[in-house]
């Protein structure tokens, strides 16, 4: 397994990553088992602040992995901040991970206990970086958003991306996407959890600054599944092998304070 030849099968997936990215066993990895009465509250955390306003989606793509729908971060003003974070973060991308039908395919877990899916709003630390990229390796680089699906009555937005999906069948396939604003994919409340971890996926480097939701949002099983049919395969490979279950179970807390907004 070398370069980007890393997926979530029995030859390829999270128990052989260490082989190609040895910092898979790191002491700061994600995801991991979130337990709520063991988290700390701490006064000095504020609220979640979201100005998603401005957002312009660009793309969606299938990159063979997840599907990701991509964002013109040259405008400073789509950011996240507050929280535990000392500087606003630019919003990048956001991506999915789920399970195979019937099975739960979250990455973090509360209690032990998976969604069925986990949405992830990708940002960066544009005050102290250049580039995505560098800030992708620094220690305070990043901040992702994570958001829990579960299932239950059909979510009027996804339907956007959901019915976009038969457009990026095929691993490397892209098209146009515009005029998405991921704030419909948020829940009621910004009640949160938070702890610092590392990418889910290769290259796994330690540089997130997590910040997981506490309420998950409903979507239903039809539209689940329409994430399911998205391809790992390219277009013109005669194999088909469906897109699921792409998700990292959890890391090794190693000690790391869960910390939550006090009541
Ligand atoms: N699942 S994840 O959000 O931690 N992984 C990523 N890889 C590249 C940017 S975000
Ligand atoms: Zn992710």
């Amino acid at each position: 397994m070398t370069g980007d030849h890393w997926g979530y099968g029995i030859e390829d997936g999270p128990s052989v990553w260490h082989k190609t990215y040895p910092i898979a066993q790191g002491n700061r990895q994600s995801p991991i088992d979130i337990v709520p009465h063991q988290a700390s509250c701490d006064p000095s955390l504020g609220p979640i602040v979201l100005n998603y306003d401005h957002c312009t989606s660009m793309n969606i793509a299938n990159n063979g992995h997840s599907v990701i729908v991509e964002f013109d971060d040259t405008d400073d003003r789509v950011v996240i901040q507050g929280g535990p974070l000392d500087n606003p973060y630019k919003l990048k991308q956001f991506h999915f991970h789920w399970g195979g039908k019937g099975c739960h395919g979250s990455e973090h877990t509360v209690a032990g206990n998976s969604y069925a899916s986990e949405l992830h709003l990708v940002h960066w630390n544009a005050v102290k970086y250049g580039t995505f990229e560098e800030a992708a390796t620094a220690p305070d680089g990043l901040a992702v958003l994570g958001i829990f699906l579960e299932t239950g009555d059909d979510h009027r937005w996804l339907n956007m991306i959901t019915d976009a999906l038969y457009m990026v069948k095929f691993k490397g396939s892209v098209t146009d996407f515009e005029g998405f604003n991921p704030m419909c994919l948020l829940p009621s409340s910004l009640d949160y959890w938070t702890y610092l971890g590392s990418l889910t996926t290769p290259p796994l480097y330690e540089s997130v600054v997590w910040i997981i939701l506490r309420e998950p949002i409903m979507v239903s099983e039809k539209q689940l599944s329409k994430f399911r049919m998205l391809l790992l395969t390219e277009e013109e490979e005669d194999q088909r092998i469906h897109m699921e279950n792409n998700f990292r179970p959890p890391q090794p807390l190693n000690g790391r304070k869960v910390l939550n907004l006090c009541v």
